[in-house]
């Protein structure tokens, strides 16, 4: 397919056996986004494996980095055991983990709490990182009454309030969520992620976590400090885990704010996948202003580029 121009941003195009071919000699690792590329909730997305492991045979680092902050880096390696990918915890970026490495990283006081709306993989991430924190799975049948003598009374040692991807957000968490941020004099307000919408499952795209993030910016009127994609929060530790230079790194994902915006902002080469939340008729809008480097269908047409 012919390379396209699209205003004053930069050039891209279909990935080409050349492409492909330069890009196995100048890059050392591969990062993979997972929702929409890798898999589709619980079903991976066809040919994935055969292509991560023709990327290792050629001795191509594989790295894994997600937004989806439901499950902690450990519930993702068992994840990925469940589906036949053999990959180990310290392969995997979610934003799950970069949420407790913010608090870490910052010095958060360890005497103060977090509240976590959203699922239990932050919570896992921010126990194993030594913090005490409550909210999440355990706020998701609570309620309020709006009536005269109802009241909620909130913590005063929460310090931070982090929100992610929360299927069962309530009025109960938003409102906890806001009385911390709005009364706890510093209270930080961290979001997993901002994406609009995700292929949580293979039949659809549901609500990303910045329906919740949203929802807590309007009650409190704040931004939150985001360390997920497109933040290159995830990226320092990347680096300084695999010590590999970000232009010797592809970053592949289905998303052009979060994916490519973040291997983008780092220096990687990237690749985008239409089999997630992009269309090309989406890439190739005229109002879109984020171009990766090259794109193709899904991780798996590479094969075709070595005859597999
Ligand atoms: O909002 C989301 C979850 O919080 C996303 O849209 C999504 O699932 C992110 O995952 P990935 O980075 O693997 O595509």
């Amino acid at each position: 397919m012919a390379r396209v121009e699209n205003g004053a941003s930069k050039p891209y195009r279909a990935l080409s056996n050349g492409d492909f071919n330069e890009l196995l000699d100048s890059v050392e690792a591969f990062l993979f986004d997972c929702d929409g590329v890798i898999w589709k909730g619980d079903r991976l997305i066809d040919g994935v494996p055969r292509t991560l492991e023709m990327l290792r045979s050629k001795g191509k680092k594989i790295v894994f980095v997600t937004n989806n902050s439901m499950k902690s880096r450990k519930q993702y390696a068992s994840k990925f055991r469940k589906l036949g990918l053999e990959v180990s915890e310290e392969e995997i970026f979610s934003s799950s983990f970069a949420a407790a490495m913010y608090l870490k990283l910052n010095s958060f006081p360890r005497e103060k709490k977090v509240y976590v709306i959203g699922e239990e993989g932050i919570l896992e991430e921010l126990k194993l990182a030594g913090f005490t924190c409550f909210g999440g799975p355990e706020d998701s049948n609570k309620s309020i009454q709006l009536k005269s003598d109802f009241m909620v009374k909130h913590d005063e040692n929460v310090g931070a309030v982090v929100v992610g991807i929360d299927p069962h957000i309530n009025y109960y968490k938003l409102h906890y969520g806001t009385l911390c941020i709005r009364e706890n004099p510093g209270c930080l307000f961290i979001a997993t992620n901002c994406d609009a919408v995700g292929h949580m499952t293979d039949t659809q795209e549901w609500p990303g976590a910045g329906c919740m993030v949203g929802a807590i910016c309007g009650s409190t009127q704040k931004e939150p400090v985001v360390v997920g994609k497109p933040s290159t929060f995830m990226m320092d530790f990347l680096v300084e885990r695999f010590q590999i230079d970000t232009m010797k790194m592809c970053m592949v994902g289905d998303r052009l704010d979060t994916d490519i915006l973040f291997g983008q902002n780092a220096g990687c080469n990237t690749l985008l996948v239409l089999s997630g939340v992009t269309t090309l008729p989406m890439l190739e809008d005229s109002l879109n202003t984020i171009h990766p480097d090259y794109y193709t269908s899904k991780v798996s047409d590479i094969l075709n580029f070595l005859g597999d």
